[in-house]
């Protein structure tokens, strides 16, 4: 029976471990737990058939075929890689789920002094704003797509591993370069928690802000849920993926004060515009996410 040994099993982790489980897959799935009580509760809830407190003490039983995915939050990546590279043989699959891909392929640099052969960067992009185990769900990936960003140095063999891994979860998989995953994803999924954060937390901060929270209703709780997301983690995003961050920052800065103008001149026309692209823009992508879908 294959392994597949998780490291750091929250919500993306223990969601590919339940659904590998649900659907009966082929893998055994041994959890590496920092807490007693998470390791019990994900025994309890089935989302592992074992449960260890260091890579080390499976290291020494994985081999072609066994894959080692990591994740935790995207700055913690390194110390992982370290112990990656002092226990694990060269033929087993390391892959990961960080959200920045470009950090990875540093901290890979960092302790590798190069891109291993055996390293295969991915993203799942699925989630949500719950963390950790109890938030599990096995069909979180079930039509969402799996970013891959296999580099020169990449081995087809590792790639085609984890990319059936996750297919057997229902995602779809899409190759993608490292820096332009980061620009994406920061333009997509960085700068929307930027500004949902910075609009709840300018909210908190006013004096009424007991009024203003007490009148919010379905507007407000569509586009703040990613507020409630983990801190830490998004902690760890923004600094990995600064550069892409700031420019996209930059962009919605820029377009926000032209709407700020338009506003102040009763420039009628400009507004107009500005809402019936967006419409136009965001009701396009949804008609295409239900296509998907079907
Ligand atoms: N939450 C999302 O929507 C989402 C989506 C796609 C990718 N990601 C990425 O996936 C990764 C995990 O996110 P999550 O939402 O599952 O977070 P999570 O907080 O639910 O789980 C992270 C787990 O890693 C453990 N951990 C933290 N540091 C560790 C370390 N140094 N060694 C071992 N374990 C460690 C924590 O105890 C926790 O169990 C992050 O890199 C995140 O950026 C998250
Ligand atoms: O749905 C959510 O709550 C998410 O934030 C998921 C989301 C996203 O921005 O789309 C968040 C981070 C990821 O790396 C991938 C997906």
């Amino acid at each position: 029976m294959k392994k597949l040994v998780i490291i750091g099993v929250g919500l993306i982790g223990s969601s590919l471990a339940l659904g590998l489980k649900t659907r009966k897959s082929a893998y055994e799935v041994i959890g590496v737990f920092r807490s007693k009580s998470n390791a019990n509760l994900a025994l309890e809830m089935g989302v592992v058939d074992r449960c260890v407190s260091d890579l080390g003490e499976v290291a020494a039983e994985l081999g072609g075929g066994d894959i080692v995915m990591m994740t935790v939050p995207t700055l913690s990546i390194e110390a992982v890689l370290h112990q990656c590279r002092s226990l694990l043989s060269p033929s087993v699959t390391i892959t990961d789920g960080a959200s920045v891909k470009g950090s990875v392929r540093e901290a890979a640099l960092a302790v590798y002094g190069c891109i291993p052969s055996q390293l295969v960067l991915g993203h799942p992009i699925a989630g949500s704003e719950k963390s950790g185990v109890s938030a599990a769900n096995p069909n979180l990936y079930v039509n969402h797509r799996v970013i891959l960003t296999p580099m020169p140095e990449t081995d087809h063999a590792h790639v085609d591993d984890v990319a059936k891994m996750w297919r057997e979860v229902g995602a779809e998989i899409l190759l993608m370069d490292v820096d332009l995953h980061d620009e994406i994803l920061g333009a997509t999924s960085h700068l929307p928690h930027v500004i949902a954060y910075s609009l709840v937390d300018t909210l908190a901060s006013d004096a009424h802000n007991e009024d203003i929270f007490r009148y919010a209703a379905g507007g407000f709780r569509d586009f703040t849920r990613i507020a409630s997301s983990d801190p830490d983690m998004w902690h760890d995003i923004m600094l990995a993926n600064k550069k892409s961050v700031l420019h996209s920052i930059d962009l919605f800065t820029a377009n926000l004060e032209r709407l700020r103008a338009a506003i102040e001149s009763n420039d009628g026309d400009a507004i107009k515009g500005v809402f019936t692209r967006a419409k136009t823009a965001r009701d396009h992508f949804t008609q295409r996410l239900k296509q998907q879908e079907k």
